[in-house]
């Protein structure tokens, strides 16, 4: 019906497309409502409705071209690992769209996990499990396997202190090899690190999430899962766990570079005084960690195998957010594709004024995206606000069904 009805498409700035329809069409007989055509492009916003059975003779409207591997079932695809961040400002409804994708990835078949790195969790409340634990812990409900983590950095700076102080060197060994540092436990093990831990460094809180993420990455004990769902923790602390590995990354080059500068003065010393210069250790195990640190800092720039979505809700705070918060990914090379504008109140059919003028604040702030050369050309999801608490596996299949299409 579109067709008969097309005076023009004409792709405008933006990687946008302008559609230009020329005569009345009459309503779609299907249970299309009378304000919404959809092309196959994406959704064209009818601008009124005047007559009950018709639209206005001339609409003109906007449309985002769609990236078709921008879609659900291009999330599914294939049996190799895939790794999804969920992040934005707080309380938009990141954990609720991590949960909700976690469950249907696993609903999917994909034996999956979801880990929380937000030290704020609310995962547990999410699927209504504790999951406070810091370990796995099997999602019930479900069919296919679905395990969660909350990251739980407190807890880990206190068995690190308490594990220094109690042994000295080899409690400190089995926690830095149960948080996947083993290899530097030889190194740091007799330095009692725990009291470092009164004054924590910034930055500790996602060091600890990447030592579990690398941790994930790299055991054969995780193998077996082909999808890993992260709830980040609101943006400025996930920029910075992404960005972490590279700040790692150079941080170890300089200790490196460091201990072959005191390594080369301790041999031109030592053949001063005429004892025969001895051959120095590479700094093989920093050498590993750095070659880690890059594995992980390559993963969330992988398009293959990486994706941020990005999670908004249609106000102008948390819109401009996210437009910065893409332009900082952009710049780190993290891929994103797709971006989530949550909490949409629907037409308000009883009248309800406040409703109505709530509506019309978010509709100006969804043209806000249109226009926003950082989003515009994202694959945009609307997902209603919904009358229920988005909470235990039932409500996260409902959630999911609206956003993961
Ligand atoms: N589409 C929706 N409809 C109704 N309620 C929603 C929707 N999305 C999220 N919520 C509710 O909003 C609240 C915040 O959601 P959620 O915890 O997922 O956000 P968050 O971004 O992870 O928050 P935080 O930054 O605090 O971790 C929760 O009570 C959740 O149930």
């Amino acid at each position: 019906m579109l067709s008969r009805c097309l005076r023009s498409i004409s792709r405008i700035p933006g990687n946008l497309i302008l559609i230009t329809l020329s005569h009345y069409i009459p309503k779609p007989q299907n249970n299309i409502p009378c304000h919404r055509i959809t092309a196959s492009l994406t959704s064209v916003s009818v601008l009124t409705c005047k007559r009950p059975n018709t639209v206005p003779l001339q609409v003109r409207s906007v449309a985002t071209i769609v990236d078709p591997a921008a879609r659900f079932d291009e999330m599914v695809i294939g049996p190799q690992r895939k790794y999804y961040f969920l992040g934005g400002k707080g309380g938009v409804g990141k954990t609720s769209c991590a949960a909700s994708l976690a469950v249907k990835f696993a609903d999917h078949g994909h034996p999956t996990i979801v880990i929380s790195t937000d030290p704020a969790h609310s995962l547990s409340d999410s699927f209504a499990q504790d999951l406070a634990g810091g370990d796995l812990v099997p999602i019930e409900g479900l069919n296919s396997p679905l395990f969660a983590l909350e990251i739980n950095p407190e807890k880990a700076k206190e068995d690190f202190r308490t594990s220094s102080q109690k042994n000295g060197g080899s409690a400190v060994k089995d926690f830095m090899n149960n948080m996947g540092l083993g290899m530097l436990a030889d190194q740091f093990g007799d330095l009692k690190l725990g009291e470092l831990l009164d004054t924590p460094p910034p930055g500790l809180d996602e060091a600890i999430a990447i030592s579990k993420v690398m941790q994930i990455v790299e055991s054969s004990q995780y193998s077996m899962f082909s999808r890993i769902v992260f709830d980040t923790a609101p943006t400025g602390h996930t920029l910075r766990l992404l960005s972490l590995p590279d700040i790692l990354d150079a941080s170890i080059g300089k200790i490196m570079k460091f201990k072959q500068k005191l390594a080369s003065a301790a041999s031109t010393f030592k053949s001063v005084l005429g004892k025969a210069a001895e051959q120095q250790d590479v700094p093989d195990k920093l050498q590993q960690l750095r070659e880690r640190m890059t594995k992980v800092r390559d993963l969330f720039r992988d398009s293959n195998s990486t994706e941020f979505v990005i999670v908004t809700i249609p106000s102008v705070m948390a819109i401009n957010e996210s437009s910065r918060l893409h332009a900082s990914l952009r710049k780190e090379c993290v891929p994103v594709h797709r971006l989530i504008v949550n909490q949409i109140l629907p037409p308000s059919v009883s009248g309800c004024k406040f409703c109505t003028t709530k509506r019309k604040d978010q509709m100006r702030a969804i043209d806000m995206i249109r226009n926003d050369p950082e989003l515009a050309n994202l694959r945009i999801i609307e997902a209603d606000l919904v009358d229920l608490e988005i909470r235990g596996v039932p409500a996260l299949k409902f959630m999911g069904d609206i956003v993961w299409r």
